[in-house]
């Protein structure tokens, strides 16, 4: 299975300029990469624009939705299609779309934890729905969106259902890097499967994004990492025998004891 992850410098407040340059870099990346899935980062139509968002968000996923659908069908690809801040009426959510090939909405998860540092709570709604399995081409994956990646349970939830694919989205600030490295890495080791993020670059309002979107494989090596400094594609092939074969040689999920904690 192979992907390509946009690492992205996302235009601030301007979803337009955005979905343009979505397009141009799946053209660019289908043609030479032949994927079969491509990843966006978080917020990838607006970045922080959590003051704006009556006038930049999506509205039950209008136009972001469609735009993706069409792309998928277009192209060919699966898209794991980052995430866009979302009016559902009742509020605002930071909404991930995930659309296969056919153009067909196969799963959208509400990001559950809001960053209180960056003032998350006071715009946003958290989801209300927990993390869900969703399948492309039979593979069992999961997705959850950036300061998720603090609350292991997640992982641990969907490695228990099967997942053997982990997709991190994000928007994560250089400041803390290491933690962004360190916790995608123990999230592959400790689940023993493989974790693909996308994160984005760039400077916002002071606040630099990390980029070092990865492929971990599910032993934790690191496959695969962008800089953390520019806009940049990055491929790679997942083996997903491997899988098995990490959980056959060092069975934690066999030697678990649940009913102790
Ligand atoms: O947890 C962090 O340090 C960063 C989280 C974040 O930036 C986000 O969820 O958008």
């Amino acid at each position: 299975m192979k992907y390509a992850i946009y690492q992205m410098n996302i235009a601030v407040g301007d979803p337009e300029k955005n979905r343009s340059k979505v397009r141009a870099w799946l053209d660019r990346v289908a043609k030479a990469e032949k994927p079969d899935v491509v990843v966006l980062p978080e917020m990838w139509t607006t970045a922080y624009t959590l003051p704006r968002l009556e006038e930049v968000a999506d509205r039950n996923g209008e136009p972001t939705l469609p735009f993706l659908q069409s792309l998928a069908k277009e192209y060919g690809v699966h898209m794991i299609g980052g995430s866009v801040a979302n009016n559902k009426g009742q509020g605002f959510y930071n909404t991930a779309f995930v659309v296969d090939r056919n153009g067909t909405l196969i799963h959208q998860y509400d990001k559950i934890h809001l960053v209180p540092m960056l003032d998350e709570p006071r715009y946003l709604k958290g989801g209300e729905k927990g993390v869900e399995v969703f399948e492309l081409d039979g593979v069992k994956m999961g997705l959850i969106i950036c300061y998720d990646l603090r609350f292991p349970e997640l992982a641990r939830k969907l490695a228990l259902e099967g997942v053997e694919v982990l997709h991190v989205v994000a928007e994560w600030p250089t400041a803390r890097l290491d933690h962004w490295k360190t916790l995608q890495v123990a999230r592959a080791i400790e689940n023993q499967m493989f974790v693909v993020s996308c994160n984005s670059v760039g400077l916002q309002d002071g606040v630099e994004f990390a980029g070092t979107s990865m492929i971990i494989d599910p032993w934790g090596n690191v496959m695969e990492a962008g800089g953390d400094d520019r806009e940049e594609t990055l491929t790679g092939e997942l083996s997903l025998e491997l899988v098995s074969k990490v959980r056959k040689d060092v069975p934690v999920f066999d030697s678990r004891m649940p009913e102790l904690y």
